[in-house]
């Protein structure tokens, strides 16, 4: 499994070598339009988990290729408080309709006459692309319809925190490779980014990062899980743990942890698949780790139940269709599988299977289901099945015990039984690119 990894993070590297970047999608049509910056993260859990120095010694000058393509093509400057300065933005250079989207695209502008405008809506669902997040409120000036795209006058709070960590991320394999130098630059860069990022996205009223929206300089304070991914790439630094508690019980008291399936996307319902009640695994997968990864006891644990939660209902879903999906209706008494967008909800799904398994194995000592076929089979709805699960646990004085017993290990558990065969894809599925959807 290792080589395949590193087979994949060569073809990446190969794309970075000949394109500059690591296109959307393995098609020419794609070639205007950047995946998020992973590869870099790619390599860091890589390296941590095969100590392959030498590879990551011979590609190094790649990863800061890429890293130099967000700075080149996707940074742009913000006044805030009589200071400039420069964050990162989604800023496709593409202005036509996505190819593999015609329809949709052309007929989104049908009642557009200015061929400006017309083009300005194409770049921004390109630019929207970009992120993975295609689509959401969040790029909208109206905050619901797609027609009014404005992906480019949005600073979001995820592609700034990931561009933070990956500064930290290179510093650490500099480091490693030896390159004293260049690990203190990198050091550097990522302390004096911390300090931006919090300038341009931190909203003490608001207790939390917001996206900030150039056109109306202003930030978008609904809740979106994006908001906690500066604690998934640790880019922060003056908040204390009260505070970050503080933030929490802010978008808890939002709403944003209430639903029983899991975190939705948003807490706005649209048409569109990355809102309202659309639950994703990488969000999911980075809210748990984000919140895991605090110095606050009472924010691991609430960590842990997310986790819980979000394993408990794919699995629900699984028994219910056979199926993994790429993302879920999180509302409601019967979690299910997403819908809304513009394509029918995938099965699958690379990431989904990925943040699965991590989070078995990241709390394989906690995620202990006894009984589970068994309440399951009540057909109870989630909330009962979860309160259900949680007494037995807490009664069941054979439960600690068997907390030592490795939930891998464990061939008597059905849910690791039906998750088995998905192990062998996990650190695949880990990365979060899709050249074959
Ligand atoms: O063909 C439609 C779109 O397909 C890709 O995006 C879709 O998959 C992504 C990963 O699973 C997901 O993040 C996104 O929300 C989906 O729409 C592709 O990245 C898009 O460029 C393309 O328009």
């Amino acid at each position: 499994m290792h080589q395949t990894v590193k087979d994949m993070i060569i073809n990446l590297v190969y794309l970075v070598e000949n394109h500059g970047f690591v296109p959307n999608g393995g098609r020419v049509y794609y070639l205007r339009r950047s995946q998020p910056p992973f590869l870099i993260p790619m390599v860091y859990d890589y390296y941590e988990a095969t100590g392959d120095i030498s590879f990551v010694n011979e590609i190094l000058p790649t990863l800061e290729k890429e890293l130099n393509f967000w700075y080149e093509n996707r940074q742009t400057n913000v006044s805030l408080v009589g200071e400039e300065v420069q964050v990162f933005r989604y800023y496709s250079a593409s202005n036509v309709p996505r190819p593999e989207s015609y329809r949709e695209d052309m007929l989104l502008v049908q009642n557009v006459n200015d061929t400006t405008e017309k083009r300005k809506i194409w770049s921004n669902l390109a630019s929207a692309a970009e992120s993975g997040w295609d689509f959401s409120s969040r790029w909208f000036k109206d905050l619901h319809n797609l027609s009014t795209i404005d992906t480019s006058n949005v600073l979001p709070v995820d592609l700034n925190a990931f561009m933070c960590g990956n500064l930290n991320m290179l510093s650490f394999l500099f480091e490693k490779a030896g390159a004293t130098s260049k690990a203190e630059n990198y050091q550097q860069k990522f302390e004096n980014f911390k300090r931006v990022f919090q300038k341009v996205f931190y909203v003490g009223k608001e207790r939390g990062w917001y996206d900030y929206n150039l056109r109306n300089a202003s930030h978008n304070i609904h809740f979106y899980p994006s908001m906690l991914t500066p604690l998934f790439t640790q880019c922060y630094h003056s908040l204390d743990v009260s505070t970050v508690e503080e933030m929490f019980e802010h978008m808890e008291k939002k709403g944003a942890f209430k639903y029983k399936g899991g975190v939705p996307s948003s807490l706005l319902t649209t048409d569109q698949q990355w809102d309202f009640p659309n639950g994703w695994s990488p969000s999911n997968h980075m809210v748990v780790e984000g919140l895991r990864k605090t110095d606050s006891p009472k924010l691991q644990q609430k960590a842990f139940e997310i986790a819980e939660k979000w394993v408990l209902s794919n699995y629900f879903v699984y028994t219910k269709t056979s199926n993994m999906w790429e993302k879920y209706n999180v509302n409601g008494s019967y979690p299910d599988a997403g819908s809304g967008g513009e394509y029918v909800v995938q099965s699958g799904f690379g990431w989904t299977n990925g943040a699965i398994l991590d989070l078995l194995i990241t709390y394989s000592d906690r995620m202990y289901f006894p009984q589970l076929n068994q309440v399951m089979a009540e057909s109870k709805t989630i909330g009962e099945i979860q309160n259900q699960l949680d007494e037995i646990q807490s009664v069941d004085s054979m439960a600690q015990k068997q907390l030592d017993t490795k939930i891998f290990n464990n061939s008597g558990h059905s849910i690791v039984t039906n998750f088995k065969i998905l192990a062998l894809i996990f650190t695949i599925s880990k990365i979060f690119l899709h050249f074959s959807f």
